[in-house]
């Protein structure tokens, strides 16, 4: 069995059967655009985990991690690229015809932005009823009486049947949005961040409505949202994403208590402390995540990771300097991923110099005013000189020899860590100390 598998058959068993959603190993890539078209975007890179039925889901994790491409390839408004997708037992990334239609009925979408996705020139009652008449749904009469019952069941009023949406507040126009997705009576509803777009007021109520009308149907969510807070106080579990692939998930309180892997525990550091007195371990999160065209081969946190397992004869050497390292080799891999200007090839041509950044500047910006060994300045230098002469792939090659770690070149395996959680970094190894007990060391 591949590693991969193994973790879906792992993820599963975890699971129980009672999942209403499977997702085994999904891929969904933006094939590169353009006249020379490119690597793929890899939006979701092999993420496998499922919800339960009744639960809330929640997605989190830092803009760009491909959280609405999930959410959109679950509903079939992306084409997976690989792996499977079962919903209720039945694939869906196969689905065609009657069977996708009846698909587009169980599964409802919630958008962040009621405005785009309400037409401006349709009454109220003509967009809540718009997905019945789509689905032919019993008699005009029958659905007339259905969309009146739907606007009361989040909280409108009959008489707004004939409004239009422009005449509604933000939250109102996000319960009209509700109404829509519940018209077909459907039992698993993707909400991309439902709430990021009302007052703060407006937010708690239609949360409540959304707890209510969780219950009073049996409706199971997938909750998309970056306000941890929110997340927090919605959701059973949580699954946390980063650069396409899901880093951790469990339950909420166990995830959001005492983070098992180095990702989560970065992200909640963000979170404001409510009380300034308690002790909280502060990890502040360097640089931006790479790109997904170009993700890293190994862990994708490896590039920003703070925990990173270090290579022999480094274990020691004080967080700055290793840092400085790491920051080095970022710019590295950054200035090899950033085309050349077209005026800048056309000087290499002519045998001149470029504008590129020169490398004694970036090593004096990165290093000077610090102390670095001299063993590892020497390590530096020579890679600027591969850098220097153009060829910044034996830079970083030489870099990653030399500072090898097994979180730049292995993906690990996703690991149970306990309390129903599951958490993908090499740290969980038996051979490695625990994340937590690295981050207890460095904010010591
Ligand atoms: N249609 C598309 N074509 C090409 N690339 C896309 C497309 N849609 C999204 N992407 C890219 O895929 C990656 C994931 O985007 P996605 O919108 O899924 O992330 P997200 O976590 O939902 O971000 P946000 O929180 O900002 O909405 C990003 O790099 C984005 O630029």
């Amino acid at each position: 069995m591949s590693g991969a598998s193994e973790a879906s058959e792992a993820v599963g068993r975890r699971a129980g059967s009672d999942a209403l959603v499977e997702v085994r190993n999904l891929k969904t890539y933006y094939e590169g655009g353009g006249f020379l078209g490119g690597d793929p975007v890899k939006a979701v890179d092999g993420v496998s985990f499922d919800i339960r039925r009744g639960e809330t889901l929640g997605l989190v994790g830092e803009s760009g991690c491909g959280k609405s491409t999930l959410g959109r390839t679950l509903m079939r408004l992306e084409e997976a690229t690989d792996g499977e997708v079962r919903l209720d037992g039945t694939d869906i990334t196969t689905l065609s015809g009657d069977d996708l239609k009846q698909f587009r009925e169980d599964v409802q979408m919630v958008f962040q932005d009621p405005d785009s996705s309400l037409n401006e020139r349709m009454t109220v009652g003509e967009l809540v009823r718009e997905p019945l008449d789509v689905h032919d749904w019993k008699t005009p009469s029958e659905r007339r009486a259905r969309v009146r019952e739907l606007l009361e069941t989040v909280g409108l009023q009959e008489e707004h049947y004939y409004r239009y949406p422009h005449q509604f507040s933000g939250g109102q126009r996000q319960r009209i949005g509700i109404a829509r997705a519940l018209a077909l009576e459907p039992d698993f509803v993707v909400l991309d961040e439902p709430v990021s777009a009302l007052d703060v007021s407006v937010q708690a109520k239609i949360l409540n409505l959304l707890e209510d009308l969780q219950n009073e149907f049996g409706l199971t969510y997938l909750f998309i949202a970056h306000d941890l807070a929110v997340v927090r106080h919605i959701c059973d579990r949580v699954a946390v994403m980063y650069l396409g692939n899901i880093m951790e998930i469990g339950p909420a309180e166990a995830l959001f208590d005492d983070p098992a892997n180095p990702y989560t525990h970065a992200l909640l550091s963000s979170i404001p402390e409510p009380d300034p007195t308690a002790k909280r371990d502060r990890i502040t999160l360097r640089g931006t995540p790479p790109s997904p065209r170009n993700p890293p081969t190994g862990c994708p946190f490896s590039t920003r990771c703070p925990v990173k397992i270090r290579p022999e004869g480094y274990e020691e050497m004080d967080r700055g300097q290793w840092e400085r390292i790491e920051v080095f080799r970022e710019v590295l891999r950054e200035r090899s991923r950033a085309n050349p200007s077209l005026s800048d090839r056309a000087r290499a041509l002519l045998g001149r110099e470029t504008h590129r950044a020169d490398m004694d500047d970036i090593v004096a910006e990165v290093f000077d005013g610090h102390e670095t060994d001299e063993e590892v300045m020497r390590h530096i230098r020579e890679a600027a000189e591969y850098a220097e002469d153009g060829d910044e792939d034996a830079a970083r090659t030489y870099l990653r020899e030399e500072f090898n770690s097994v979180c730049d070149h292995e993906m690990p395996d996703q690991e149970a860590v306990g309390d129903g959680r599951v958490s993908l970094c090499h740290r969980h190894e038996p051979e490695y100390e625990e994340p937590a007990t690295v981050f207890e060391r460095l904010t010591d």
